[in-house]
């Protein structure tokens, strides 16, 4: 049975395709942003006490509607005043209800490193993210070969901007690590089938290179889930629902963050 992974890389394909044809790679080259220096979000995250990076996230495949009704520059600038080491925007639009607008935006609001969210395919979306203010991409093991990883790496290492790998299990975390990335990401939610636990965060934490920043991304709801994956050596912690899902969002994460602190 087709997996929802095996539907969204399809209809990437189909989208790339179309996107090549509107819009050639020497157009996207000539964006203003497309010269700019990056933020380094392995920085941010080594000097940060909490290391939380807050995603804009409408909705998703598992769940119709997080949160419609909210402009993301002001939810951008709130995860600033927050105290977020960066933001992870959405830009898949058929099942995540982003944009390369959203992205575009969220740049003009802030000053510190922004995710491209996105599933990552092809050369083509690694121009278009830089073009449109991406200052790191996400390669998702699942659906890349690791020669493609590596490759894209390169390409997005050249053009200023970071790598965050994400990975699901040892094999893909195996399978990758001569790539050159500078942030490993271990999903805590399966893509295939939507399960959420840590326990992958923290089997895998050993696993992965000291150069490497670990991030545990997805279904991370307390501050206590944040500070016991922090002894297993992660400094960056992937969050969308649980502020999304709230009226205010940056109020959320405000006060994630200054749980976290107090805590410490
Ligand atoms: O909303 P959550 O459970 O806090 O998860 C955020 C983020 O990790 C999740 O959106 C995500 C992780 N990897 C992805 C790949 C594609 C789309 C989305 C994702």
């Amino acid at each position: 049975m087709a997996t929802i992974l095996d539907t969204i890389v399809k209809h990437k394909l189909t989208e790339i395709q179309l996107k090549k044809e509107l819009l050639p790679i020497k157009y996207v080259e000539q964006s203003p942003l497309f010269n700019r220096a990056c933020f380094s979000l392995s920085q941010a995250l080594k000097k940060s006490e909490s290391g939380i990076i807050a995603e804009h996230k409408r909705r998703s495949p598992s769940k119709p509607n997080i949160n419609q009704n909210l402009y993301v520059n002001e939810v951008l600038v709130s995860y600033q005043k927050a105290g977020a080491c960066g933001s992870s925007v959405l830009t898949d639009n058929s099942f995540f209800g982003g944009s390369l607008e959203d992205l575009q935006l969220a740049r003009s609001s802030v000053q510190f490193p922004l995710l491209r969210k996105d599933f990552i395919i092809d050369e083509y979306q690694m121009l278009e993210a830089k073009a449109n203010g991406a200052d790191v991409i996400l390669l998702i093991a699942a659906i890349l070969s690791p020669q493609q990883i590596k490759n894209f790496a390169l390409l997005a290492n050249e053009l200023g901007m970071e790598v965050l790998l994400e990975v699901h299990n040892t094999e893909e975390l195996q399978a990758n690590l001569q790539a050159q990335v500078q942030l490993i990401g271990v999903n805590n939610r399966n893509l295939k089938t939507f399960e959420v636990s840590t326990e992958i965060s923290k089997q895998l934490s050993s696993l992965i290179p000291e150069e490497m920043v670990k991030i545990s991304e997805s279904g991370l709801q307390s501050t206590s889930d944040t500070l016991e994956l922090r002894e297993y050596g992660y400094r960056g912690f992937l969050i969308g629902e649980t502020f999304m899902k709230t009226e205010n969002p940056g109020e959320s994460a405000k006060n994630f963050i200054e749980e976290i602190e107090r805590k410490k």
